[in-house]
């Protein structure tokens, strides 16, 4: 009999309970990390495959916009700091009082501490001047690279690889700084790493920035603003 079909419940279930739980697993203790990289090298073949998993993301017309710049040297690295640190300075003002203090106590980057960063970015150009699906909505190629960025991370954290997002950096300096083309958009600067732990809540929520909302608060029914009217869904929403 096949393994897989006998736990699972029924034929619209083809993962078994225990894929299936691997999954949501990745998903709900995936944690953007800066504060806790070990300085162990990630060996290339879980590169590789954490990079595979971000090559199978969904993309409009099949555009696959992504490319993967991997930055193990020191001095682009130090550069993209000093990139960062100009911007935080520039963000912090956006904060007053006790709240521009916990902005500058807060640490929102591990440029230098994880031992790889890697550009995951977004030629607006593949594919030709017509990409299927990408008529109406310009933007639909960010999106698709969006959703490659959160494949690798996911199974980097399937695979106890830590994964901070940078965008505290300004854009043209970032792209300047990587030689990108023109038509090259940086999108997602991350830095990678073993970790000493995955904490349970968001960095951000742990020291008091901000909590993560109720999902009741954020369902609606039919539109904007209106109750569910599917009372059982609306039920175990609001049993969480
Ligand atoms: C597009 C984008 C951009 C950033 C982030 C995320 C995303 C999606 N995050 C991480 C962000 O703070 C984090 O995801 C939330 O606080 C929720 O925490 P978990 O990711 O669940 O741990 C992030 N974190 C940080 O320390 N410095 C940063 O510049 C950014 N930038």
């Amino acid at each position: 009999m096949n393994k897989n079909k006998s736990d699972a419940t029924d034929h619209n279930r083809p993962f078994s309970d225990k894929e299936a739980k691997g999954l949501y697993r990745a998903i709900h203790e995936r944690r953007d990390v800066r504060s806790q990289f070990l300085p162990d090298p990630i060996p290339p073949d879980v590169l590789a495959r954490l990079l595979g998993a971000a090559h199978h993301a969904p993309s409009v017309g099949f555009m696959q916009p992504w490319d993967f710049i991997v930055i193990d040297s020191t001095d682009v690295r130090q550069a993209v700091l000093s990139i960062f640190e100009k911007e935080n300075r520039k963000a912090a003002e956006n904060y007053q009082g006790d709240r521009n203090t916990q902005y500058k106590s807060l640490k929102l980057q591990g440029i230098l501490e994880s031992p790889v960063n890697l550009c995951i970015t977004c030629d607006r150009s593949r594919g030709g001047t017509h990409v299927l699906g990408r008529n109406s909505i310009v933007e639909t190629d960010l999106f698709s690279t969006c959703l490659a960025v959160q494949n690798f991370w996911l199974a980097a954290r399937a695979e106890g690889i830590g994964v901070g997002w940078v965008s505290i950096l300004d854009q043209d300096e970032l792209a300047s700084t990587l030689n990108l083309p023109e038509h090259v958009y940086p999108l997602a600067y991350l830095c990678l790493g073993y970790v000493s732990e995955f904490l349970d809540q968001p960095e951000l929520e742990k020291k008091g920035w901000r909590s993560r909302l109720p999902l009741s608060d954020l369902v609606h029914g039919n539109s904007w603003g209106e109750p569910l009217t599917e009372q059982a869904l609306d039920a175990q929403i609001r049993k969480g």
